[in-house]
Formats: C-alpha cells, structure tokens, sequence
C-alpha cells in the first residue's frame, strides 16, 4: 500500500508545472523543502503565499531560496493560517497587498477585516496544505474556500507514518495514536465529499489531491 520512498518535493514540483498555475498557497513552510521546490516549479511571474508562523525555521532555509534566486516568487507570512485564510476570504485583495509588500502594510492586515467590503475567493491555482493533523479538516474547508472550480489542493500526511491503516493496538505511541483518528476522520471526510474529485497517492507521508469540483 506504501511507498514512502518517493520524494514529495519531486512530486509536487512535476505537479504544478502539470497544472500551470501562477497563485498558489503553501500552508505549513518549516525550512521550506516543498516550497523551494514548488517555486522552482513556477512561472517566472507566478506566486506562492507562504504562511508558518515559525519564522525561525523559515530563515533556516532562507539562504538556500536565495541561492536559487526564487525569492520574489515567494510572499512569506509568518502568522498563524486560520486568522490569515480568513481575511484571504474575506479580503483577499488586502492581504495580496500585505503580502506582496510584506513590512510596509502589516498593520492594514490586522485591521483589514473591519475595512473591507469584498472578498477575493476563488482565486488560487494550488493550494498544498502540510501543517497540523489536527487541523487538517478545518484547513480543507478553507482551503475549497479559496482555490478556483477545477484547481487543487493538496493534503499532506494523509498516510500518517501508516497509522490510518492499522489497528489502535499495532501502534504504541501516544501522541500518533491520537493524532492518526484526526488523519482517519479527514480521509473519511474528503472521499464522501461531493465538491472534489480526490485521490490519496503513496507519495511522501501520503499525500491527497483535491480537485475541486463546484
Ligand atoms: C511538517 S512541517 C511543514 C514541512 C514543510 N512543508 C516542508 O516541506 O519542509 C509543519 C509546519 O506547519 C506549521 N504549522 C502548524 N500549525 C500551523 C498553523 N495553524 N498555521 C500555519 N502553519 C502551521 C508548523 O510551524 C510547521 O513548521
């Protein structure tokens, strides 16, 4: 069932060059690995909005960005997504803004909800969603929000070391035994889900790819 030998980033990168967008989202960045190589995959024009609110190890892999001269591709935002993903629906123009200009308007975003009258969904080509398990229903949710009809989303850790596979008994570790019936939960969720087209392929920790349908 498994083939966790097979590298994410490659994937991911054969992906969006398949896909040919120019808005995409990384939600969940650490040092980046999947973001440089889904930049790389990018047009010279195309965008990534990159959130993590762990700025520290962003900068880790900051110089190797650099190195690759993709950085003005990439809009790092380090903040937690949930607040963000919001004021991307509901004002998404704002936040672009934020986004693109990073220092100078970061307090237009705090307050943008308040100032702006429309919102912006529908708008990104590719959204790769790699932050907590736990959260990963309520990420997709916000996600569907914002990726145009037809476009995708792709769900990492969908596969969770093989834990959705066994029984509570074959794993003894505490914190994946909790943690695998979120995964569980969103596995179940997304192949009853009418608005995407879905497939969980062994690639990585598994990774799902949502295709949304309305
Ligand atoms: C598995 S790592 C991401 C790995 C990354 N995609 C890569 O290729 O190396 C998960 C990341 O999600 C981030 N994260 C957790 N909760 C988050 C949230 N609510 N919003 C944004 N990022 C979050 C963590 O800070 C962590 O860096």
């Amino acid at each position: 069932m498994m083939n966790v030998a097979a590298d994410e980033g490659q994937f991911l990168s054969v992906l969006l060059k398949i896909i040919n967008g120019k808005k995409t989202m990384g939600i969940g960045v650490f040092t980046g690995y999947s973001l440089l190589t889904t930049a790389l995959a990018l047009p010279e024009d195309g965008k990534i909005v990159a959130i993590d609110p762990d700025k520290e190890a962003y900068e880790v892999g900051l110089p190797f960005i650099k190195k690759a001269g993709i950085e003005h591709k990439i809009n790092y935002i380090p903040s937690d997504a949930f607040p963000l993903l919001n004021d991307l629906i509901y004002c998404v123009s704002a936040v672009l803004t934020y986004a693109i200009n990073d220092q100078s308007s970061r307090k237009h975003t705090s307050s943008c909800n308040f100032h702006c009258l429309h919102g912006e969904e529908d708008t990104f080509d590719f959204i790769y969603v790699d932050a907590s398990e736990n959260d990963c229903l309520k990420f997709h949710e916000l996600a569907l929000k914002l990726v145009k009809i037809g476009r995708i989303i792709a769900d990492d850790n969908t596969l969770f070391l093989g834990s959705v596979a066994k029984s509570d008994k074959e794993i003894m570790e505490e914190p994946i035994r909790k943690l695998r019936n979120f995964v569980i939960e969103f596995n179940r969720f997304i192949t009853a889900d009418p608005r995407v087209e879905s497939s969980l392929l062994s690639i990585g920790d598994g990774l799902t790819l949502c295709r949304r349908l309305y």
